[in-house]
């Protein structure tokens, strides 16, 4: 492995549960140490490393000796509590073998909605690695709760990788890459080595974590690469004990399933609004205005709006679905449900008459949506 062919400047990478424990029930630290070796050489070479880590909660049933617990919400803060300590004491320890520092950044989907908050992760994250520390993220999972959560890491690793404008992002897991169907429950199926578009027929090969420590399998690895290869930003999904694969994927070597970044990124407000809120609800478009949104381009307008699902207000994010329930769209709305109820189907002239104030032709403005 030859340094000096480095392809990226600032990568994250992604450790799952399975890649830690190496399939076990417990953290493997004699492959962690593996795996530090490997990033801390990179950072060595001037390459800048965002280490996204998960297995706090498998680190706290470990340390409290596999304790009988009710699967309830508060058993696994009480889990990720006791875990994530353990955790960073570990990686702490690991990376001070190779005189390095690292500094800790809990986050929860909060953190990342929240324009102020985001800025201030951002400048955090910066602070660490202009020091040369290495900045190690995972989900507050300790008083995350389902509504504020990101709700597995392979996400938060692409929010990551958007927050600190990344040119890389790895995910490494416990299969070399993406299949064309779950390796585990299809012996023979094929490694696909590069992606240019990820589509339906693309989601429909991966599927959920059956390894039982994982959370989200193939399926949540592809949204977070689509997340991130839309800013522009290459992925690689490889297997986490792959010799070498850290620096093989920050080299450009042939490993895993590389997904190609978009030549064009979203700019960066419709990569927020992408990646950013949770979906507060939904408008179902007749097929015209379907084809208007994701085929031309175009602002979405009351007339082509058939049905209302949630309540929300001006400024929430909605998911924008056709009759069959098939997402084509995510945007910020210009209208409450309250008033979407009341002016779909008709014309922008109408909408002072009828609501007493008028936002604009656009129920949602071309420049706040990105058509999937
Ligand atoms: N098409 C696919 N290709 C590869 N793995 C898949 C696919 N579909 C589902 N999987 C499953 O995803 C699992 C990895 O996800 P997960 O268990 O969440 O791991 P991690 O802890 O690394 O995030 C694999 O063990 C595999 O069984
Ligand atoms: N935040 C959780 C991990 C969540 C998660 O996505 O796990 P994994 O699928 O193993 O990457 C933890 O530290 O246990």
């Amino acid at each position: 492995m030859n340094l000096s062919e480095i392809g990226y400047r600032r990568v994250v990478i992604k450790l799952g549960t399975s890649v830690l424990t190496s399939g076990s029930d417990r953290l493997d630290k004699a492959h962690m140490v593996e795996l530090v070796r490997q990033m801390s050489s990179l950072m060595k070479a001037g390459v800048e490393v965002v280490l996204c880590t998960s297995g706090a909660i498998a680190a706290g049933r470990e340390h409290l000796k596999f304790p009988t617990l009710q699967d309830t919400m508060a058993n696994k803060q009480l889990l990720a509590a006791v875990g994530q300590s353990q955790l960073i004491l570990a990686w702490s320890e690991l990376f001070s073998l190779y005189g390095l520092h690292v500094g800790q950044l809990l986050l929860t989907r909060a953190d990342l909605q929240d324009r102020e908050r985001y800025l201030n992760a951002r400048d955090s994250l910066n602070a660490l690695l202009a020091q040369g520390i290495i900045p190690i993220i995972n989900e507050n999972d300790a008083v995350a709760t389902a509504e504020i959560k990101v709700g597995d890491n392979d996400n938060l690793s692409a929010r990551a990788a958007l927050l600190c404008d990344a040119s890389l992002l790895v995910l490494l897991t416990d299969q070399p890459g993406l299949f064309d169907a779950d390796p585990r429950k299809n012996p023979d199926a094929k490694l696909i080595s590069e992606v240019a578009n990820i589509d339906d027929n693309l989601r429909k090969l991966a599927g959920g974590a059956v390894s039982g420590l994982g959370t989200g399998g193939m399926a949540t690895k592809l949204e977070a690469a689509d997340i991130a290869r839309r800013a522009g930003v290459e992925v690689i999904i490889a297997s986490g004990h792959h010799g070498n694969v850290i620096e093989k994927a920050v080299c450009k070597y042939d490993v895993g399933t590389h997904f190609f970044a978009l030549k064009n990124p979203l700019e960066s407000r419709k990569q927020w609004i992408l990646a950013g809120p949770n979906t507060k609800g939904k408008l179902v478009l007749d097929e015209g205005a379907v084809n208007a949104v994701t085929l031309k381009g175009r602002s979405l307008l009351s007339k082509g709006i058939k049905g209302v699902v949630g309540i929300f207000q001006r400024g929430d994010t909605l998911a924008i679905v056709d009759s069959d329930g098939k997402m084509h769209a995510k945007g910020m709305v210009r209208y409450s449900s309250d008033d979407i109820k009341k002016i779909m189907g008709k014309h922008s002239d109408e909408f002072e008459s009828i609501l007493g104030h008028d936002y604009g032709d656009a129920v949602i403005h071309r420049n706040d949506m990105v058509v999937l």
